[in-house]
């Protein structure tokens, strides 16, 4: 035995027990579930590491089964297990933030080595999470000095003591989730959990049963009574990210619950009650999405009592460098400085991602640099406006080559996580992995 705990689900006993047994032999500890509910109550129960899971299982989509999965243990690590067929849903599920994925009955032998990498991922993952700096907490965890930002500061304090609930507005990664948990943090909820859904990520039905839980039997599957995030989020606060795509019945539920507190769980007929701060989120313009039909009226009004704008990074220009010198320090050990030239260049990007990318672009940027001061050719071409190279194609792709190799190396094979360093997209990986032979793992 290695100790290590993996969980196998899939709904083709016998390939489940086949590959148990195969993994069992390695040395692991294997469970295994034969639908998506069996599998999720197993995770909760057991210290498990990475998870085999069927893109088609009788009671769940794999692709939202990562998600979910995801959400709830951001450090597993999961390998969809496709037949020919559903190649585009594992690709879909990889999005979702899935390890790798594998063709049933094909790729047997492949199977051990890509279960042994990403037990190697999560265990990086299990570790990164105490990174070398202390991570700050609450209101300090919020970097930068920027009229627009301490204005949305001084906001949120004010705010936060109160029993009122929050809509965070603006652009992806401008930081509405930091700021959601800096609230909590700063309230008197504060003594009980922050429970954080995407409302965007996952189907409609797991949607509702996730935020209201269930009672046994109330759909094929529900084999047991399950508590949804509405009740263990009882005494604290509800963070509902994307609530502009949450579909329209469940913002009536939401309502309801922002009114009196109160909530059915589906198959129930009875009314929970429960005492939970909402902190809602949105990137889109409710507004607009009133008057297109999308979203609720009186769930709009009821939200937008208290609205905080969170500014784009490009409208606080002097929090960039300020940013960027925190991430340096969070994610190197040895003290490392910038070139005028790179300082420049991040002044000049248009930050469409905003912090996140900027983050993800330092982050890159560290691990192609060998020095201790970042210089501007270290940065993705978009940032450079100087000519490039025109040499040779060759050369470009053999520096492509040694680029992806790199991060591919950095993130023990994760190819989403790769994807995502590389500010590509996953299908663009795969196909320059192909392109290039470089082994998948
Ligand atoms: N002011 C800040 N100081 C330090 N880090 C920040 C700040 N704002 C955002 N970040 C970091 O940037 C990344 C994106 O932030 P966050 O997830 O809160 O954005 P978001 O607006 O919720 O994005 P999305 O709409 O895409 O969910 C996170 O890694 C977060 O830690």
């Amino acid at each position: 035995m290695n100790g290590k705990s993996l969980l196998i689900i899939d709904d083709e006993k016998k390939l489940c027990d086949l590959l148990a047994r195969i993994l069992e032999l390695e040395g692991y500890t294997v469970y295994k579930a034969y639908t998506g509910k069996e599998g999720l109550a197993l995770l909760q129960q057991h210290n498990i590491a990475v998870v085999l899971c069927d893109v088609k299982l009788p009671d769940y989509s794999g692709i939202d089964l990562v998600a979910l999965i995801k959400q709830q243990k951001p450090q597993v690590e999961i390998i969809n297990l496709t037949a020919y067929g559903t190649i585009a849903d594992s690709v879909k599920a990889m999005k979702n933030g899935a390890y790798d994925y594998i063709t049933k009955g094909d790729d047997n032998d492949k199977i051990i080595p890509l279960v042994a990498k990403a037990f190697e991922a999560a265990d990086k993952n299990a570790t990164s999470k105490t990174s070398q700096l202390p991570l700050p907490k609450g209101f300090d965890a919020i970097i930068g000095q920027s009229t627009p930002l301490l204005e949305a500061i001084t906001m949120a304090k004010k705010v936060a003591p109160t029993e009122a609930t929050v809509l965070l507005l603006g652009e992806t990664g401008t930081g509405k989730e930091v700021f959601a948990t800096a609230i909590h943090q700063a309230s008197k909820y504060a003594t009980s959990t922050l429970m954080a859904i995407n409302c965007s990520a996952i189907g409609a039905d797991l949607l509702e049963s996730e935020l209201f839980g269930y009672k046994k039997g109330a759909f094929t599957g529900a084999l047991q009574d399950k508590k949804g995030l509405l009740e263990q989020a009882d005494g604290g606060t509800l963070f509902l990210d994307e609530i502009g795509d949450m579909p329209l019945h469940m913002q009536a539920k939401i309502l309801r619950v922002l009114e009196d507190g109160t909530f059915i769980k589906l198959g129930d007929l009875q009314t929970k009650k429960v005492n939970v701060r909402l902190i809602a989120a949105t990137h889109k313009n409710l507004l607009e999405e009133v008057e297109k039909g999308n979203f609720r009226e009186d769930l709009y009004y009821r939200l937008s009592v208290f609205t905080l704008h969170l500014p784009k990074l490009n409208d606080r220009n002097k929090d960039i460098l300020l940013l960027a010198e925190y991430f340096i320090k969070r994610f190197s050990a040895t003290a490392i400085k910038m070139s005028e030239d790179f300082q420049q260049a991040l002044l000049k990007h248009n930050w469409k991602g905003n912090i996140r990318e900027l983050k993800n672009t330092i982050e890159r940027t560290l691990i192609l640099n060998d020095s201790t001061i970042l210089e501007s050719n270290l940065l993705p071409a978009t940032f450079n406006s100087s000519p490039a190279n025109t040499n040779a194609n060759l050369d470009m792709a053999s520096i492509e080559v040694e680029h992806i190799k790199k991060v591919l190396q950095y993130t023990s094979g994760n190819k989403t996580e790769t994807a995502r360093l590389l500010g590509i997209g996953l299908a663009t990986l795969y196909r320059k992995m192909e392109q290039y032979g470089i082994p998948k793992y």
